[in-house]
């Protein structure tokens, strides 16, 4: 006896895509780019003490916040990680990523390798890592530059905080190299459809495999 089975039950919970970088190798440009063509997928916005640069807004780009509400974030237990980057706090709020998951949406985050260690502890399996690198040091301090946001200390001390931050690449689980905008956002495209199909994320598989095999 053979009957119609169905795939409308696979369900599934969804991930955490986490993309890190030296600043200035296109996390940002590939984030942007990824969300305009993938309808299941949402932004973390991170609470920040930076100021804010020409042209970002408050609540798109960042939570712009105080250092003393920043504070109480982290008090109130309200961020999942947090840390000092290029003399900032920057941090994850909670509430939205727990919302986007339970509601099986994938959630993008463009966070450093400090909060990606912290994610990784608290999220396990439902945490996928992809480090970005620049083609050299001549294409990253030119992409600084011109992106014309920060002034020339500012790019000096990120270039200088660079090859740390790239020293972290074995601890994440894709690593990319974006020489090509095009090119990058295929292949992150490419791990996101992969890392959805995975057996062990897909918890309606059970009752679909479990109803396809009644049929035989
Ligand atoms: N493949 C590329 N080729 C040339 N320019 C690029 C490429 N990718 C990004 N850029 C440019 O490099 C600059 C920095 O990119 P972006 O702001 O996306 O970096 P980021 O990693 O998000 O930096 P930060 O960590 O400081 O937020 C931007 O002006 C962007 O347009
Ligand atoms: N650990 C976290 N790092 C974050 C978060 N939001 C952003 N970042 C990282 O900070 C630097 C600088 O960002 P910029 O916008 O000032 O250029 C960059 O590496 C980001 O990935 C966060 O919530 N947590």
């Amino acid at each position: 006896m053979s009957s119609e089975v169905g795939t409308e039950a696979l369900t599934r919970r969804g991930l955490m895509l986490v993309l890190s970088s030296p600043s200035g190798a296109g996390k940002t440009t590939i984030s942007r780019a990824l969300l305009k063509e993938e309808d299941n997928l949402v932004m973390s916005v991170s609470a920040t003490t930076r100021p804010r640069r020409p042209g970002e807004e408050d609540g798109k780009d960042y939570f712009f916040v105080e250092p003393v509400d920043f504070n109480l974030m982290i008090n109130r237990d309200e961020l999942l990680e947090h840390a000092k980057v290029f003399n900032h706090y920057y941090g994850t709020p909670r509430a939205p990523v727990e919302t986007a998951l339970s509601e099986g949406r994938d959630i993008l985050f463009d966070i450093d390798w400090q909060g990606t260690q912290q994610l990784a502890q608290k999220a396990g399996d439902d945490l996928v890592s992809i480090f970005i690198l620049p083609p050299s040091t001549a294409a990253l301090e030119k992409r600084l530059k011109t992106r014309a946001q920060d002034s020339a200390e500012v790019i000096a001390q990120r270039m200088s905080k660079a090859s740390e931050e790239i020293s972290h690449w074995r601890e994440y689980d894709y690593v990319v190299v974006n020489e090509d905008v095009d090119h990058c956002l295929a292949e992150v495209k490419a791990i996101l459809k992969a890392e959805r199909l995975r057996t062990r994320r897909r918890a309606g598989l059970i009752d679909f495999v479990n109803r396809l095999r009644e049929g035989y």
